[in-house]
């Protein structure tokens, strides 16, 4: 490992030197590379017999095989049912033949496909006695393990550079009349061939996605302490930047939607544990909720991550746009989650289909058909709803229960809303479809307000477990009340629109908000210092835990490769440029 890592810098000699046995447990960080290879065994588990799992899950955990998960194609990614890669049932040698028929089939996208993968799960459309079956999964060979050559039949390549993710091969394959390895075995409903990306987006949460704001949180908060820049007063020193109120307001709501963020996904992880055992089981049923929480919290997670991380690095002057602070790769890195694993506003749309169809359900007559009973996360819909804020005085505004009920509130209102406008499109005679498209945006309106209220309510459930420790309670009360606060200030029109908040009570939430910035000054390098990341992870000279920046900035630079290599532009244009002037003479 290279630079020494600063976590407790205890001061003496033996600080600065990382033991090596230590260091050999602190198996992987940053970028690494085979990431889709864990893709590939969550999808294999969610939908393998216990034959194909016994048989492929020890090749993979032992990596006598690299494996990437093939669905996008050239032509499709979001769309599944659109999927052109054929998968065809021949009775007669009881075989399948993967075939891709048109350049659109390519599959294109699928990380570690470029240089590295030996197999590949390959969805595709299978084709049975003439009739289309939808989208199946397939283990295909696709390298010799003997000498890491295609296979015969496929055409398989890189696609090319990329914005980011410069370690991952992503890789286009093509191909033609494969048989694929092993007998094929249908599982569940036909959302169970979903299952794989419910997986992998729950995993991303916490596994990628949110680790990435953290870091960039703490990047910036550390440097805003280190970064001395003007004066608060004329006959004050200079001040830290992170006293200044501005500062504040782009760094503490990051902060606090990261401690929002991580509490949520804990929760989501431990419905996701609940549900998939059910669904092990047979038992579909916690599916639809699943899905809608799934696609909504990566949606929305991914959206706010990269729009803060990158809050984080426009926080950091012009520091923060060397790449020796660590925050642009973390910005771009991000920026491709929003698109993997399903395209936000798609995702979004999902979460908005399932809220149209949980209002439906609350609507139907009693003694009508029986109804399932109203998924947890929607409860809300149910609940008594106030016409009006009670709020009287700022410090109102910090009770979890007032700002919970006011984001249900304009929950409820644009799902109705929502409804509405679909219902009047669909009773003037429009195509259901169509009907739909003309009403995405205020679905879309929805679906943003339902995934901010499910953190603001997952926030304040965390805090009252916390009842037992008092001290971090407040100070995490705080991040949540700022939370719930930011985003009311941020989308006030929402709260306004119907009344619900008069102006002199958005005036009010200002208040709070403003003195939350000043008090959580006080804990923001500990808040961000619990994330507990290494020097080495966060791979960055402005966010060392000891703080050297300018001294790490001006070493980092000279290690550069154009400080350490020779001009290649001199001799070819700098030096005839400044003697042309002599041959004037
Ligand atoms: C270190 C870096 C690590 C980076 C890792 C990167 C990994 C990236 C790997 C990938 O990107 S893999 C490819 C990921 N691709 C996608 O996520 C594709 C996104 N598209 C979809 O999920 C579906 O096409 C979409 C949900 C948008 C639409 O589905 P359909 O085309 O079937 O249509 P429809 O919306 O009618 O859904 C049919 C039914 O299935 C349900 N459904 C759809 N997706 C589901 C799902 N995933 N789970 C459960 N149910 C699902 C849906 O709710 C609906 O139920 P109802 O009819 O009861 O309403
Ligand atoms: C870094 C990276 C890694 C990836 N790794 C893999 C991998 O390992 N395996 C794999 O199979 N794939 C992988 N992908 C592909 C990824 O899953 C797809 O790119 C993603 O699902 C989006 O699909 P798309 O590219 O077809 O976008 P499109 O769906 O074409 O999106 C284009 C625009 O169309 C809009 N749109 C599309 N459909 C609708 C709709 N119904 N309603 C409203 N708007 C719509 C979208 O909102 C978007 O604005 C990866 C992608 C990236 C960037």
């Amino acid at each position: 490992m290279g630079s020494p890592v600063h976590r407790v810098s205890l001061g003496d000699t033996w600080s600065r030197q990382m033991h090596p046995d230590i260091e050999s447990e602190r198996a992987l960080s940053g970028d690494v590379a085979l990431n889709i290879h864990r893709v590939f065994v969550r999808a294999l588990r969610s939908l393998g017999s216990e034959e194909q799992i016994a048989k492929w899950d020890p090749l993979c955990k032992n990596i006598q095989i690299i494996a990437t998960y093939a669905q996008t194609e050239l032509g499709h990614g979001t769309y599944l049912q659109g999927l052109e890669t054929e998968a065809t049932y021949d009775a007669a040698t009881q075989e399948f033949v993967i075939h891709s028929p048109t350049l659109t089939a390519t599959k294109w996208w699928p990380g570690d496909l470029g240089r590295s993968a030996t197999h590949a799960l390959v969805q595709a459309q299978l084709i049975c006695s003439g009739a289309r079956r939808g989208m199946h999964a397939f283990i295909v060979p696709i390298r010799s393990l003997q000498d890491h050559t295609p296979l015969p039949g496929i055409i398989i390549g890189d696609i090319g550079p990329k914005m980011d993710f410069d370690q991952t091969d992503n890789g286009f394959l093509q191909l033609n009349h494969v048989l694929p390895d092993g007998t094929y075995v249908k599982l569940g409903t036909a959302q169970s061939n979903y299952l794989p990306m419910v997986v992998v987006r729950v995993e991303l949460l916490s596994g990628e996605i949110l680790p990435i704001l953290q870091k960039a949180c703490v990047i910036a908060m550390r440097y805003s302490v280190i970064r001395r820049q003007s004066r608060l007063r004329p006959s004050d020193p200079e001040a830290k930047v992170l006293d200044y109120q501005t500062q504040q307001q782009k760094l503490f709501p990051q902060l606090a939607i990261s401690y929002a963020f991580h509490f949520l996904a804990v929760s989501l992880l431990e419905f996701f544990q609940h549900s998939y055992t059910a669904i092990l089981n047979q038992d579909f049923s916690f599916l639809p909720e699943l899905h809608a929480l799934s696609t909504g919290m990566k949606a929305m997670m991914s959206e706010f991550c990269t729009q803060g991380a990158e809050m984080c690095r426009r926080a950091c002057g012009g520091h923060g746009y060397s790449k020796l602070s660590g925050l642009p790769s973390l910005v771009t890195k991000l920026s491709a989650s929003c698109t993997y694993e399903g395209e936000n506003t798609v995702l979004y749309l999902q979460v908005a289909r399932f809220l149209v169809k949980s209002y439906l359900q609350t609507q139907m007559s009693p003694g009508s058909t029986p109804q399932r009973s109203l998924s947890p996360s929607v409860a809300y819909l149910t609940a008594p709803d106030l016409a009006r804020c009670p709020a009287q005085r700022a410090a109102d505004f910090l009770c979890p229960e007032l700002y919970t009920t006011a984001w249900a509130h304009v929950a409820v209102r644009l799902i109705k809303d929502s409804v509405q406008h679909l219902q009047t499109l669909t009773q003037s005679g429009a195509d259901q479809h169509e009907a739909w498209n003309q009403t995405t945006v205020i679905h879309l309106q929805a679906a943003k307000v339902h995934c901010y209220y499910v953190t603001v309510k997952g926030f304040t459930e965390a805090l009252e477990k916390l009842e037992n420790e008092p001290a971090i309670q407040q100070v995490l009360k705080r991040l949540c009340d700022l939370h719930a606060i930011h985003g009311i200030l941020t989308n006030s029109g929402d709260f306004l629109h119907d009344a619900f908040l008069s102006g002199a009570q958005v005036d009010m939430a200002r208040t709070a908000y403003l003195d939350l910035l000043r008090l959580i000054r006080k804990d923001a390098i500990l808040l961000t210092d619990a994330f507990d990341f290494t020097d080495q992870c966060l791979n960055s000279a402005l966010g060392c835990y000891d703080g050297n920046v300018y001294e790490r900035l001006f070493q980092w630079a000279q290690k550069s490769p154009t400080n350490t290599q020779e001009n290649p532009a001199y001799e070819e244009y700098i030096r005839p440029l400044l003697q042309s002037w002599r041959s004037k003479l």
